[in-house]
């Protein structure tokens, strides 16, 4: 049988499978992938394959194959093993709300979500939330960060997850797909949820406080069907996202439009900093590539911020 893993308590998986059944499955033996040294073998939305055991009066399966990964996200062990604990996977989108004040969102910390994102091949949407309470000037500001973004290919929507407003945007955007959301503490991930499915609240609440009481080291990830056609990967407060290490050469490949520029920079492995004939740095002078996201970029690149390596989204700005 074929299914997906939507949730993973220790050794047990709850796996749905392709014809709507849930079962409990577990691993029988060593299970090893891709070099990838991580804590659990598998994760939420993974996409297994596996056989149905009767033991006593319960069917329970046996999961003997894992399907190539999409994408996935994961979490360093706090412990000094270098292993990395994989939260989850085949993530098909990443909503990160962002709200001007209320807590402020700084352009900072939104690049380096991008670069993570993108470093993980996940599509990033930006969520402008409570734009109820914004006077003229923050309606400004929220547009030109709107329209910054939109030119890099990112897709921008405001919303108000407290009057509903775009809610059905959202909605759309969710349909057929599995969706996260992220963002700092307060931007209103938990209200948006409520707004898109009131009676998930109850669950998601529940998950993160038993979360609180556990381990740090342990994520707990869980996958949601909606009553429309989508289905959200809960993590716990819905905040966490990860780490990726990267190279220094690889960051700016992580800026797309840094990246659409790279072939007209005089040298192939060129950093954009001091770099003669470098066409982002021409760009940036011409007002072609947005200063913010220049100066996010070398944050990155000098590791001011040492916290990009770390998990940043679990903490406040
Ligand atoms: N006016 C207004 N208030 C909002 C909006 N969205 C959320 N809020 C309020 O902002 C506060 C924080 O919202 P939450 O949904 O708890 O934020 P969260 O991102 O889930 O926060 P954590 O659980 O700490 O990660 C609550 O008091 C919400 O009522 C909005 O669109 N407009
Ligand atoms: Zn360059």
């Amino acid at each position: 049988m074929t299914g997906t893993v939507y949730k993973s308590t220790g050794s047990w998986y709850t796996v749905k499978t392709d014809g709507g059944r849930f079962y409990e499955c577990r691993i029988k033996g060593k299970f090893r992938l891709e070099g990838i040294k991580s804590t659990n073998p598998i994760a939420v939305g993974d996409r297994v394959h596996f056989k149905l055991e009767a033991k006593n009066d319960t069917e329970t399966g046996v999961i003997n194959r894992i399907e190539a990964r999409e994408n996935y996200i994961v979490r360093k062990s706090v412990n000094l093993s270098k292993q990395t604990h994989i939260i989850a996977s085949n993530i098909d989108q990443v909503f990160l709300l962002i709200t001007i004040d209320n807590p402020p969102t700084f352009t900072s910390f939104i690049d380096r979500f991008l670069v993570t994102a993108e470093a993980y091949s996940i599509k990033t949407v930006l969520l402008f939330n409570k734009i109820d309470t914004y006077d003229e000037e923050t309606l400004l500001e929220v547009k030109y960060l709107a329209a910054l973004y939109r030119s890099i290919g990112y897709e921008c929507v405001g919303i108000s997850a407290e009057t509903g407003k775009n809610i059905d945007k959202v909605k759309d955007l969710m349909l057929g797909k599995v969706s996260m959301f992220a963002g700092h503490s307060g931007v209103g991930k938990s209200t948006l949820v409520n707004a898109i499915e009131p009676n998930l609240d109850l669950k998601t609440k529940a998950i993160s406080e038993q979360h609180m009481q556990g381990q740090h080291t342990t994520t707990f990830a869980e996958m949601f069907d909606l009553s429309f056609d989508a289905k959200i990967i809960d993590t716990p407060g819905i905040k966490g996202f990860g780490i990726v290490d990267m190279d220094k050469e690889e960051v700016g490949d992580y800026f797309p439009e840094f990246f659409a520029l790279k072939q007209d920079c005089k040298f192939n492995n060129c950093l954009h900093v001091k770099e003669p004939k470098c066409a982002v740095k021409a760009a940036l002078e011409n007002d072609e590539v947005s200063y913010s996201r220049y100066r996010s970029y070398l944050q990155i690149l000098d590791g001011e911020d040492e916290h990009y390596r770390t998990d940043n989204w679990d903490e406040q700005v």
